[in-house]
């Protein structure tokens, strides 16, 4: 691997006799992750059913390593929202911000939602989940990764960190700032950044971290924890950004996170001023342990903020909108969905619990999107089948993972039985993965035609 002179240079000089092991661990393969879904399996359960070779992540209780060669990504549990694909050093910052069920929690910089997905598991889909990423056609990737994973707390939206901190001023019990950085530690998993590696660009990041620092840091309520990452190296982008967040605002408390497994502490002599308190941040170092490279801050806010007066969300769905969807909800579910109902148009989503009025943001994603009013018949959206369990419907279709009938679902063909039972939910080895409409022996398929292989 051909890595940037002066970021070698840099490197070197940094680490000093560590470097050699350092740069050895550029010559051999990267690790690669995956992290089941606790909304829709427990451990036991997916241990029991993962056709992989798993080795548990040590930081992380829901991560596992894989064999590259077994292509978990393409596999139908990936689809029915199993496990989310991630590396395997990035699965410690949701692990340090722990949030809880019933929180309020921003994901500030959120595509594709490797973390977003963790921090939802975690919150047990109760609470509000604001995920937030600047870039449009991210979002939409983010978006898709909270459908499949049965996320339905969460408002996504495609917002600028100023924006969102003028509407939720003292808001948030817990944020994270998975920050866009120069991606040092990824040079291993993607090439791509090698490419654009500059000291310019580690500087230009810089700026720009402290920037969303900012917006972030006015969004915390009093008492509020916040949490900062990257996967680069640099300590400018790292200690050093930390360093100026703590002059910048006396009300921050460091607050210590615990090294296990192999993770160091960060490095006070990288600090402009020598702070020793920085060795209560985390770096995760490809020559330490199997992941790429990251650092992890975390922080309090100890001052009072101003409180949040904005409004939550209203329903605003019409009643005739309502009855159509309740016809169609006691035709096919054996559940009720009880939470605030809002539509957009023709489509319809179940609020989360406590969502904030959302006008004039937007918005991708309002928590779970329902379905959509087509000539007064409800048609259901893939996000509920992936929200809901087997258990939810009254009729379902089984496919076994590895038969000829899952294919033929994944890629979009219709499926023959002997029955006419309308909206029938399709599973595979027992999880949703879909809906179908069944009409006189004929399944006609309504997987996404974007998710079809
Ligand atoms: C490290 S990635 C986030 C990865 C994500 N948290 C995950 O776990 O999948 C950083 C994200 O910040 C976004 N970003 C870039 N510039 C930004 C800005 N000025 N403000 C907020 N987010 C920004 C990028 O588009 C990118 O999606």
């Amino acid at each position: 691997m051909k890595l940037p002179h002066e970021f070698v240079k840099k490197m070197n000089a940094l680490l000093q006799e560590e470097a050699p092991r350092f740069f050895a661990t550029y010559e051999e393969e990267k690790a690669n992750g995956l992290r089941f879904n606790p909304l829709k399996i427990d451990r036991d359960a997916f241990l029991s059913l993962a056709p992989f070779t798993l080795s548990p992540v040590p930081f992380c209780p829901t991560g596992f390593y894989y064999d590259a060669a077994e292509q978990p990504g393409k596999h139908p549990y990936h689809a029915a929202g199993l496990y989310y694909i991630q590396e395997p050093s990035a699965m410690f910052v949701a692990e340090t911000l722990q949030p809880k069920p019933g929180e309020k929690v921003l994901d500030l910089c959120a595509a594709p939602g490797g973390k977003t997905t963790q921090l939802a598991a975690m919150m047990e889909n109760s609470g509000f989940l604001l995920a937030n990423e600047i870039h449009p056609k991210r979002v939409k990737a983010l978006s898709e990764n909270i459908e499949r994973f049965g996320i339905t707390n969460a408002l996504v939206t495609n917002e600028t960190p100023e924006k969102l901190a003028t509407r939720f001023a003292g808001y948030f019990d817990k944020i994270l700032v998975d920050a866009p950085c120069s991606g040092e530690g990824m040079f291993r998993k993607d090439e791509e950044a090698i490419q654009y590696w500059s000291e310019e660009h580690v500087h230009q990041c810089a700026v720009k971290q402290r920037h969303i620092l900012d917006c972030a840091y006015e969004m915390l309520k009093e008492g509020g924890i916040l949490v900062y990452s990257t996967c680069t190296f640099s300590p400018e982008e790292n200690e050093q950004t930390i360093e100026a967040f703590l002059q910048k605002y006396d009300d921050l408390e460091l607050i210590t996170i615990e090294k296990i497994a192999r993770i160091q502490s960060g490095k006070p002599e990288w600090t402009k001023t020598k702070i020793g308190e920085i060795e209560k941040t985390a770096r995760l170092w490809p020559h330490y342990l199997k992941g790429e490279g990251h650092f992890v801050a975390k922080v309090k806010k100890t001052s009072t903020s101003p409180t949040w007066k904005g409004k939550s969300a209203m329903a605003n769905v019409s009643k005739q909108s309502l009855r159509d969807y309740r016809t169609f909800e006691k035709a096919v579910l054996k559940t009720e969905i009880t939470k605030t109902i809002y539509a957009f148009q023709q489509h319809l989503f179940a609020l989360p619990d406590d969502c904030p009025n959302f006008d004039g943001l937007k918005v991708v994603r309002a928590g779970l999107h329902l379905g959509e009013l087509k000539k007064q018949r409800f048609e259901p959206n893939h996000a509920l089948a992936l929200a809901l369990q087997t258990k939810d419907v009254l009729h379902s279709i089984d496919l076994q993972s590895n038969s000829a009938e899952c294919s033929k679902y994944l890629r979009g063909e219709t499926l023959a039985t002997n029955h006419d039972r309308g909206w029938v939910m399709i599973t595979v080895d027992g999880y949703p993965i879909g809906w179908g409409k069944e009409v006189k022996g004929t399944v006609k398929n309504f997987y996404p035609k974007g998710l079809r292989i």
